[in-house]
């Protein structure tokens, strides 16, 4: 691994490429890669993309249906094309053939292509398990989008929300629940310490419901509301200093999300985003999401309206309300709701300032910013193999917009800011304690950089 320009490159010899992988854990300190055979990422390019590929399929000849009624007769013809071409590229993923350029006048694909040409090992090719995980993965997602932007009729289709108003379904229950108890306590002002952090933990947990890691199979959130119950598997807490931060005011009267799993989580983001502009601990909140299909989960702008046009549809009261409520909000300015292509680059966040400096400008002003889920963890430290006791600050690596928190259950395998010996433990325990989502954190990072 060297640093050329911008851009960290994953340099691996021919020899390699010719096993495809070794059969190594990942070294200390290197980029993650399905090039080591006994990592989370080998798995994932072995197993679970394939997987999300079939599954996405599965789903798309399940409702042709639909779909020819959503989008048109013509649509029928151009969906068997798609399925085509989607089958294609798990065939590429397999055989571990090089990433092809993307063909597009989409504003990020250059983006791509470049990386893809500068990640190339000596033989000019780039491959699914000799790259960055972090482009191999990204780079699945955004040429699936590319393969439906070419046909007219579906080009606007998001192939994922089938998964995400399933997940949303299932996790009634738990909606529910959690929106009777924020109306309870929105109107004690005695704890707002101890109700807002309370808020911070359920909205972490909520971070174990994603469907790319339960390979887009739905279930409904369990045991996420008794927070307590899982107190001792939270590794780093940094609640006291976050709370500081979003009670102290400032001139920068904003608090940013940058939301991922639609479904639960985003329900408890709306939750806690509620709570700050009621309790005033900021004038405004802006929601940061996805302008293209995500990681399955994640949330894009029609997802956030899907939401609450259903929980406005809903029998329930307290559902009813929170979600007029914040259609209001949003309607009138106090939620605002940005939508950015950089969160569907296959960068790392460190390389914010130089690819999209007004993005970067953008959340400097904001007092904190919130990072939610595995993805953005993966991107704010570079998705590298790091000694778990890295402090926080070091591992952003020069990211520092804003005073930031992560609220993050460890699904990949890397990880900073924990204490001497936990890491090891833990791994005596059980080695695959980072894939499971068993795991949290909320860290937080005093420091800024401005542009
Ligand atoms: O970002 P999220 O929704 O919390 O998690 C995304 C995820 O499920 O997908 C990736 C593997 O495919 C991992 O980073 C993580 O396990
Ligand atoms: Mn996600």
């Amino acid at each position: 691994m060297y640093i050329s320009g911008i851009i960290c490159i994953f340099k691996i010899g021919t020899k390699c490429k010719i096993n495809m992988s070794l059969d190594v854990k990942t070294p200390r300190n290197v980029y993650l890669s399905a090039f080591y055979k006994r990592s989370f990422a080998y798995y994932t390019v072995h197993v679970r993309l394939p997987v999300i590929i079939t599954q996405l399929i599965d789903t798309l000849v399940r409702n042709k249906e639909e779909i020819k009624n959503l989008k048109g007769e013509e649509s029928s013809e151009d969906l068997k094309k798609i399925i085509g071409e989607i089958s294609k590229l798990k065939y590429e993923i397999q055989t571990n053939k090089p990433l092809s350029k993307l063909k597009s006048n989409d504003v990020d694909i250059h983006f791509y292509n470049e990386y893809i040409d500068k990640q190339a090992s000596e033989d000019g090719h780039t491959t699914y398990f000799n790259t960055i995980w972090l482009l191999t993965e990204c780079y699945m997602y955004r040429r699936i989008k590319n393969i439906f932007s070419e046909f007219n009729t579906m080009k606007d289709f998001d192939y994922f929300s089938y998964s995400k108003r399933d997940s949303y379904n299932k996790a009634l229950p738990m909606i529910t629940q959690m929106g009777r108890y924020l109306l309870k306590i929105e109107n004690d002002s005695n704890n707002v310490e101890d109700t807002f952090k309370a808020l911070l933990k359920l909205n972490l947990w909520g971070n174990k419901c994603d469907l790319s890691l339960s390979l887009g199979k739905v279930d409904g959130p369990s045991n996420v509301f008794d927070t307590h119950l899982l107190d001792e598997y939270l590794l780093s807490d940094d609640s006291d200093n976050i709370w500081l931060t979003i009670n102290k005011t400032t001139n920068n009267d904003i608090v940013d999300f940058v939301f991922d799993n639609a479904g639960y989580e985003l329900f408890t983001d709306f939750c806690i985003a509620d709570y700050i502009v009621k309790q005033n601990l900021a004038k405004k909140v802006r929601f940061y999401v996805k302008t293209t299909p995500w990681f399955i989960s994640d949330v894009m702008e029609h997802d956030v309206f899907w939401t609450l046009d259903e929980l406005i549809r809903n029998p329930d009261e307290s559902l009813k309300t929170l979600g007029s409520r914040w259609k209001e909000y949003i309607s009138t300015g106090k939620w605002e709701i940005v939508k950015s292509n950089f969160w569907t680059l296959p960068f790392e966040f460190k390389f914010m300032r130089d690819v999209d400096p007004s993005l970067y400008k953008k959340l400097s002003k904001a007092k904190i910013i919130f990072f939610k889920g595995d993805l953005n963890y993966r991107k704010l430290f570079g998705e590298i193999n790091w000694d778990p006791v890295t402090t926080v600050d070091e591992g952003l690596q020069g990211f520092h917009p804003s005073r930031l928190c992560t609220l993050r259950t460890v699904k990949a395998d890397i990880v900073v800011g924990l204490k001497p010996g936990v890491a090891e433990e833990l791994e005596k325990k059980d080695p695959k304690w980072m894939e499971s989502g068993d795991f949290g954190l909320i860290q937080f990072s005093n420091k800024i950089v401005e542009l």
